[in-house]
C-alpha cells in the first residue's frame, strides 16, 4: 500500500460520525471537536468525557446501536466500537458514500489515520507510523514536548503579526526574505520563553532598525507606528 498523504483539514461545521463510546471514540472525538467539527456520537455506553461534551452540546449523542443511516450527509466517519462486525458494516456504509473512514481496530480499512500531535497554539506537529506503531508516534509526541514548549505559541501568533505586516508593507522581496530569515532565528524563539512580555516591543525595534539600515523611507516607519499601537 503506498503510504498516506500528510494535510491539514479545515473541519469547521463539518458533520462528522463517531461510532462509538469508548476511550478511543473519545480521543477521536475531542479532537474532531477541538478541530471545529459537528461531532455526532453513535453509542449504547459513553465515557464520562462524552456525556459531558453532550451536556455541553459540543458534540450529539445518540444514545443507542448504529444504524445505516446514521452516516447520510457526513463529511468523515469513525468506527470505533469494541465490535469488529459493527466497525466492518459502519466501513462498508462509508465507503458505499465515497467517505473518509477511519477504523480504529483495522488500518487496512482506513483511507485517513489519525497522527500523534504536539500542539502549541497555531503550531501543530504530526507524526504517523503509518499504522505500525502507534506507541512509538506517542513517545515521539511526549519527546518534541519536551523540546517544543509553550514559546512556539507566542512565536506564531507574533509572526502572525509581523509576516503579515512585512508582506504588506515591503515591496523589495530579498528585503522581506532576509528579515523573515532572521525572525526565524533561535534568539527569537528564547525571547519568547524568557521574556513573553517585552519580545514583541524588541521585535518591532529590531525590524525598525533593519529598515532603516536598508534605507527605508519614513513613510515605512510611520506605518510600524500604526502597527506598533494597535495592541
Ligand atoms: C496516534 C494515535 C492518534 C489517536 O488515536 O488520536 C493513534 N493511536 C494512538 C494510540 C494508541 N493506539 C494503540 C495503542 C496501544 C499500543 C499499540 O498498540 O501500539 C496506543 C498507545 C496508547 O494508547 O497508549 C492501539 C492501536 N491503534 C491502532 C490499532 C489497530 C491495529 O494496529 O490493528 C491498535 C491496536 C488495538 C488493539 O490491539 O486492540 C490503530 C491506529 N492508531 C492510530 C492512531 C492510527 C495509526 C497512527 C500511526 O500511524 O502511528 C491507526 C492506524 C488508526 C487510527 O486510530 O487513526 C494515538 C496516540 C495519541 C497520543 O499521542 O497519545
Ligand atoms: N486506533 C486506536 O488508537 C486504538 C487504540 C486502542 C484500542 N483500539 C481499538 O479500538 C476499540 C475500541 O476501544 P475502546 O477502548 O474505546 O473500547 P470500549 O470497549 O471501551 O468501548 C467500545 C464502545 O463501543 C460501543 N459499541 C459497541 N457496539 C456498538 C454498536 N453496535 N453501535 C454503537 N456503539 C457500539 C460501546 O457501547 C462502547 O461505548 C478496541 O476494540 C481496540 O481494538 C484502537
Amino acid at each position: 500500500m503506498n503510504q498516506h498523504y500528510a494535510m491539514m483539514i479545515d473541519l469547521t461545521s463539518r458533520r462528522c460520525l463517531v461510532v462509538g463510546g469508548g476511550p478511543v471514540a473519545e480521543r477521536k472525538a475531542c479532537s474532531l471537536v477541538e478541530a471545529g467539527a459537528n461531532v455526532v456520537v453513535v453509542s449504547l455506553t459513553a465515557t464520562p468525557r462524552i456525556k459531558q461534551l453532550a451536556l455541553m452540546g459540543q458534540v450529539e449523542w445518540l444514545k443507542r446501536t448504529y444504524r445505516q443511516a446514521d452516516g447520510e450527509h457526513c463529511f468523515l466517519v469513525i468506527a470505533a466500537t469494541n465490535d469488529k462486525q459493527v466497525n466492518l458494516a459502519v466501513y462498508r456504509d462509508a465507503v458505499a458514500r465515497g467517505q473518509w473512514i477511519n477504523v480504529v481496530d483495522q488500518p487496512a480499512l482506513c483511507n485517513f489515520t489519525v497522527p500523534s500531535t504536539v500542539k502549541r497554539g497555531k503550531l501543530q506537529i504530526a507524526i504517523s507510523t503509518s499504522g505500525v506503531s502507534p506507541a512509538l508516534a506517542k513517545k515521539i509526541r511526549r519527546e518534541l514536548e519536551q523540546s517544543y514548549g509553550d514559546e512556539y505559541s507566542l512565536y506564531l501568533d507574533l509572526m502572525q503579526e509581523v509576516r503579515g505586516w512585512i508582506q504588506q508593507e515591503v515591496s523589495d522581496a530579498s528585503l522581506r526574505y532576509q528579515l523573515m530569515k532572521e525572525l526565524v532565528s533561535d534568539r527569537w524563539i528564547e525571547q519568547c520563553r524568557t521574556n513573553p512580555e517585552g519580545v514583541r516591543d524588541l521585535m518591532l525595534r529590531w525590524i525598525k532598525k533593519q529598515l532603516s539600515i536598508y534605507t527605508w523611507e519614513g513613510v515605512h516607519h510611520e506605518t510600524i507606528g500604526c502597527w506598533n499601537e494597535k495592541k
